[in-house]
């Protein structure tokens, strides 16, 4: 599926980006971590469980998606699994233990149900993240493409919650958002039955972006990743911001007020407060403001 480009970028694409791999110390196991300035990608990569999250997968994912935020030279964070059989199959039933999840990261042994960390992560990036999709995407594996900002799908994809069938549920944006983006019935349908539904019919309700051949998935991707890094980042960080602050309370509010508070920073408004105070004087707002708007007047001049 294809859609209109703004004639600035209808130029052909270049070619596929040239990934690096970003070394960790210690080093990530479960995740790996690669860059092509302005994209980052993030690939669960435990193809043998169809992508399956343990703790120390969350543990590195979180190492992943952090390193993306503070990198400036990355604008668009591409999260994928490895292979092209899954994007994940949710939390590992292999390291479910009573009251959570736990493997030999788990500080103390102590079970977690830390996927709920990487969601708030995921919301609170002031960056895009782009779920790429082949194959699986089921229970907490789906939810984490519900997280993500845009989901563009192979069409070998497959999506579904399971939570009913194997004892667990997610009542957070894995009930609440999914009934956000498709509407009460279907979400309902979707959680009550767990049933399966193919890249079409998750399309056709609006639950991911675009399906492409699995071959083209990859490009397809990085494509989108570099249209929308040719968009200004500080309006992208403000609609994400807004968009979750309708849904996320005074956690949604708070991220939308940070980008206000990142831009007051900027102003020598913001400054002299700061400057004033190690400075160890009284700040004089009023000067500074005045000294701006005559700056803006002389601008206007010229
Ligand atoms: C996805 C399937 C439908 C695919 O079926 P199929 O193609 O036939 O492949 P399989 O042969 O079943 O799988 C291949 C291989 O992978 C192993 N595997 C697959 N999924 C998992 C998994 N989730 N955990 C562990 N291992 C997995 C499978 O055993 C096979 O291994 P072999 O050695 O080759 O036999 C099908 O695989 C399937 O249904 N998978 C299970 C899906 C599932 O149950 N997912 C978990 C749902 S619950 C969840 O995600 C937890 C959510 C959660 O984590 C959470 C929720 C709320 C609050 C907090 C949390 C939190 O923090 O954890």
């Amino acid at each position: 599926m294809s859609h209109a480009r703004l004639p600035l970028v209808q130029a052909p694409f270049p070619p596929p980006p040239a990934w690096a791999a970003v070394p960790f110390t210690p080093p990530l196991t479960d995740v790996l971590y690669e860059t092509a300035p302005p994209l980052a990608r993030i690939t669960i990569n435990r193809p043998g469980v169809h992508n399956a999250f343990r703790p120390t997968t969350l543990r590195d994912l979180d190492t992943a998606f952090r390193a993306a935020r503070d990198d400036p030279a990355v604008r668009v964070i591409l999260f994928t699994g490895a292979g092209t059989a899954a994007f994940c199959s949710g939390g590992d039933q292999s390291a479910r233990a009573h009251g959570g999840y736990a493997d030999e990261s788990s500080p103390a042994g102590a079970p977690s149900l830390s996927v709920l960390d990487l969601h708030i992560l995921m919301r609170r990036m002031p960056k895009v993240i782009i779920a790429v999709v082949a194959g699986y995407a089921v229970g907490g594996g789906h939810i984490l493409h519900l997280v993500a900002d845009l989901t563009i799908a192979a069409d070998n994809a497959v999506f579904g919650q399971v939570g009913p069938r194997v004892g667990s549920v997610d009542g957070g944006y894995g009930s609440a958002h999914l009934a956000r983006i498709i509407g009460q019935k279907r979400a309902r349908e979707v959680w009550m039955m767990c049933r399966l539904y193919p890249a079409s019919t998750a399309l056709a309700w609006g639950l991911i972006n675009a399906v492409v051949p699995v071959d083209r998935l990859a490009d397809e991707a990085a494509a989108w990743g570099r249209e929308i890094a040719a968009m200004s980042p500080t309006a992208l960080a403000v609609v994400k911001a807004a968009m979750n602050a309708d849904e996320d309370g005074q956690g949604g509010q708070s991220q939308l007020a940070g980008e206000a508070t990142r831009l007051f920073y900027m102003t020598a408004e913001g400054k002299e407060g700061r400057n004033a105070f190690m400075e160890k004087r009284r700040p004089d707002f009023g000067r500074v403001l005045e000294e701006e708007s005559a700056r803006a007047r002389a601008r206007a001049k010229l």
